[in-house]
């Protein structure tokens, strides 16, 4: 029962309201912290003496009495409530002033097309007064009443599609029970920041007592909340965000991570699953279409998952993109108490700075990956002794808080903390876990499976220590009798230790691997003995040993064109298959017809090939098969082989296809992809700032009408924009595109391929503009997303276009993002122009920031494996040269060193 901040209202009356919100007090206790149960959680409070600030300690203590007393402020610890919403229940974002609420909160109700709600405006709407002024005037008892009444008020009236911001202010005792009540049905966000950047935004207080007020706040809000966001502060990452061509740092960019990291929590919050086990709902994700974030990772085959211990992620210089390297999933190993470094916390192991570590690491792997998050809580502690059950449940509740998108449980714990752990997993897929000395032979391990099974476990996962190789074929024969088992859930399961290796490389679902610099560092040792369930194998000799043994073969992969001599696909694709150990190979294959198509496939080797122009449209009739973007397209750049077919003799889709990536064999039939709408919504994502997000009246142009311009159109329909203006030398083409996509619109919303365009208000228009003198139509707004998809050299024997924009064209008071998708030549006209215009918040990127983009899901289709997007954007910048074959080192080296964002 929480008895934190008594005394506190006696501390008030002595002071005056005005002027005081620099003013501290102390805050007492009637408990001396000895006397406390030791096991007391951080949810339950704190009981220390801290000093805070009064207007926070106004809005979190005061109590709704009139008469001074010691009042136990928090409300008591709720049971948790299933974490299932409505799919349009409203979000409310709650936590102390300076942690960036509002921000978010205006993000989030752009993509997401809901109104913001601020319960302090409300309260300065129905009262003619702010909260402050309003207390002064009427007193602590009446602006208690009123507050909690609008709190009420405006959490009934926007009970669906808004986004709710509620300071501190509103949190007083009732407005705590109120949102208590609320979280039961809608997710309810407490955002927390670091001390000093709240500190920087406030400029109140010491930091030493904001860290006291957020010590003795977090708590409270917790107990109002059902989520935890962490707001990293971007300042550092400025750099990392801005456009490669871009000279200057446009501020709004130093948003983007936050924006992104943002949406993908409340796309994932909300999610509902689908029948590929991969999650929807109707926040947008950020990444459908990118071929394997449409399958639920546990459902494919060889996926590597990289043990990071909590302490390794708590460094600031942690390299989180190198640590996840070649990997499926980032699992996070959380000690759940560490006698070590907190000696103290022995029994109260979920401190404030725990929960900030926990919190922070998540929040800096979920912003610098896109793969998903195993939330591992070690079920013993580092001595090997019994585990301490509460302080292991409490971490794991608390890990639920923070979304990770799986989460392991012990199975040995009994079943009514297992079945209560399960009843508040929201959208988190929990993987029943246990390590345990027991020969695979014995019925144990069929009894755990049936139990985590039944329980309603999404996975398991057995591990076993090895002492001699005859275990890894005892593994072999449990695996076998699951897979006889009537409705399998996922098994991940291997032997380990160093004679395990083996069975783990053929594990087939989420094999634990180590990065390679753990495992060569002086604490490996350590670590595997006291953890005996630290993996031994990387990624790299995981995938090797795949190749090596013969379950995967070496591949052939292409890319086809007419004239692609200068293409950089050969360096990147080849560069990407080294750093993973694969022993695949990328050629070109320039080609004036589409006929040499017919000997690369009858290669068994044959994996793939890119298509380059100007076959993207004519090769469509060379397949049997096309995903859904590109059949809405009309244009295939990626083609995959198909080896077997389904029992009716239909394609295979989705997970099928990549479950025969990497094998050899005869080609039964070509599947056709396009994955340069995916770059260019990537790279259009990346410019477009906060103040030009995608809303009805946003509008478009499009300079082009050929394979590209199609996929720029469709990129643009599927970020939302409804306006979409062509300009192109060859009228009687833009009107075949247009005409193309008008169908295309007045289909789709029985199809649901455009969601962002069809759901919501009137269909999306397209314009033809004729001629550069064109004045631009009165009637839509400037164009703040501006794509050129023409060849930026000559073609032919026409000479490269050297197009600019009329200046007519780009009065956009906010600026926008002009994207010139070709990379043979750079520094062109365009881009110049672009440059020139970046102090009226014009941003410009180009094909080099585009070609990785879409060879992430190229690589994606043709191996079944993340793309390492690192290596490839670097490769792409190092092996360009100009039309003359000069590179660029000093473009190259200022792009290089702002290489460390991965957009999703
Ligand atoms: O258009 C392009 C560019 C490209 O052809 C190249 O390597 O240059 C590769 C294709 O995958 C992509 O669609």
């Amino acid at each position: 029962m929480a008895t934190a901040a008594v005394g506190t209202k006696r501390s008030f009356s002595a002071m005056s309201d005005e002027g005081t919100s620099r003013n501290n007090v102390w805050v007492g206790s009637n408990t001396s912290p000895s006397s406390q149960d030791p096991r007391t959680s951080a949810f339950d409070g704190r009981l220390q003496r801290r000093k805070i600030g009064l207007d926070e300690i106004y809005a979190l203590t005061s109590s709704n009495r009139s008469t001074p007393r010691t009042t136990p402020t928090p409300t008591p610890t709720p049971r948790e409530a299933p974490r299932s919403f409505d799919l349009n229940a409203s979000i409310v974002l709650i936590g102390i002033r300076g942690t960036g609420k509002s921000t978010l909160a205006v993000m989030a109700s752009v993509a997401c097309q809901r109104r913001v709600v601020d319960v302090d405006a409300s309260f300065q709407e129905a009262t003619g007064l702010s909260t402050a002024a309003y207390r002064k005037q009427f007193g602590a008892t009446n602006h208690n009443r009123r507050q909690e009444e609008v709190l009420r008020t405006v959490l009934l009236n926007h009970d669906k599609g808004s986004i709710i911001v509620c300071n501190g202010s509103s949190l007083e005792r009732s407005g705590q029970a109120l949102l208590q009540e609320y979280s039961r049905t809608h997710p309810v966000i407490h955002i927390v920041r670091d001390s000093r950047s709240i500190h920087e935004y406030l400029k109140v207080w010491e930091e030493s007592k904001l860290q006291d007020l957020l010590a003795f706040s977090g708590p409270i809000f917790r107990r109002c909340s059902n989520y935890e966001f962490y707001n990293i502060s971007e300042t550092q990452a400025a750099h990392s965000v801005i456009p490669a061509n871009q000279t200057s740092v446009p501020p709004f960019l130093t948003l983007k991570r936050a924006e992104r990291t943002f949406l993908r929590f409340l796309a994932l919050i909300t999610a509902q699953g689908n029948s590929q086990g991969s999650i929807q709902g109707n926040i947008p994700l950020l990444e459908p279409g990118c071929p394997l974030s449409d399958v639920a990772t546990e459902l494919r085959k060889y996926t590597l998952a990289v043990q990071i211990p909590l302490s390794t992620l708590s460094s600031e210089e942690t390299d989180i993109e190198e640590l996840e390297f070649g990997s499926d999933a980032f699992e996070i190993v959380v000690e759940h108490y560490d006698t070590f470094s907190e000696p103290d916390s022995y029994f109260q192991s979920l401190t404030a700075k725990r929960v900030e570590q926990i919190s922070r690491s998540i929040a800096r792997v979920r912003r610098s990956t896109v793969i998903p998050i195993i939330y591992h809580v070690l079920p013993v502690d580092s001595q090997g002794q019994n585990p301490n059950r509460s302080s292991y449940l409490e971490h794991l509740r608390y890990g639920l808080r923070l979304a990770p998108e799986y989460a392991t449980i012990d199975l040995s714990l009994d079943e009514e903390s297992i079945l209560e752990i399960l009843s508040v997993k929201g959208t988190t897929k929990i993987i029943g876990h246990l390590h345990a000395p027991i020969n695979w032979h014995d019925t144990f391990w069929l009894e755990k499976y049936e139990k985590a099974k039944n329980l309603g476990c999404d996975l398991v996962r057995f591990t076993r220590p090895a002492n001699f190789m005859d275990d890894n074929a005892a593994i072999q024969s449990f695996r076998n009798k699951i897979s006889q088992q009537p409705g399998t859930i996922p098994l991940i399961c291997f032997n380990t230790g160093r004679a395990g290796r083996r069975s783990a490389c053929f594990n087939q679902v989420l094999t634990s691997v180590i990065p390679e610099m753990l495992r060569e560092s002086a604490e490996f040792v350590n670590r595997t003995e006291k953890y005996p369930e630290t993996s031994w194998i990387t990624a790299r000799e995981c995938t090797h040993a795949s190749y090596a043994s013969f379950t995967f073969d070496p591949m052939q992969f292409y890319i086809i064109g007419a004239s692609i001599g200068y293409s950089l696909s050969p360096a990147m694709h080849n560069a990407a298959y080294k750093a993973c150990g694969m022993p695949h190979n990328f050629q070109t294959l320039q080609t004036p017809t589409l006929n040499s198509l017919r000997s690369l496939v009858s290669n068994p080797h044959f994996g793939g090939t890119a298509v380059s122009l100007p076959f993207k449209i004519e090769v469509i009739s060379l397949t049997h098969s096309l995903s859904r973007h590109a059949r809405a397209i009309g244009a295939v750049n990626t083609l995959i082989p198909v080896r077997h077919l389904n029992e009716d003799g239909s394609i295979p889709d989705g997970l099928d296809l990549f479950h025969e990536r990497n094998q050899a064999g005869h080609v039964q039939a070509l599947y056709g992809e396009n994955t340069d709408w995916i770059g260019i919504r990537a790279c259009i994502r990346r410019g477009l700032s906060p103040a030009n997000a995608v809303r009805p009246n946003s509008c478009g142009l499009i300079i082009g009408s050929g394979g590209m311009a199609r996929a720029a159109v469709y990129a643009m329909l599927q970020l939302g924009v409804k306006n979409i203006v062509i300009f192109n030398r060859t009228h009687a083409n833009a009107e075949k595109l247009v005409a193309h996509f008008s169908r295309l619109v007045s289909t789709s919303s029985s199809s649901g391929l455009l969601p962002s365009v069809t759901s919501q208000g009137p269909l999306p228009t397209f314009r033809i503009l004729r001629t550069r003198d064109d004045p631009w139509p009165s009637e839509l707004r400037y164009p703040t997303i501006i794509l050129s998809c023409i060849p930026t050299h000559p073609v032919g024997d026409s000479p490269a276009p050297k197009f600019t924009l009329p200046t007519q064209w780009m009065n956009s008071p906010t600026g926008g993002v002009v994207i010139e998708l070709a990379y043979r030549t750079l520094n062109t006209p365009l881009m110049r122009q672009v440059r020139d215009e970046a102090h009226r918040s014009w941003i410009c990127l180009d094909g080099l920031d585009l070609l990785p983009e879409q060879g992430f899901a190229q690589f994606e289709m043709f191996t079944g494996k993340r793309a390492p997007r690192r290596i490839m954007r670097e490769e792409v910048l190092r092996s360009w040269t100009d039309e003359q074959g000069q590179s660029d080192p000093r473009m190259v080296q200022t792009r290089l060193e702002r290489i460390d964002d991965q957009e999703p």
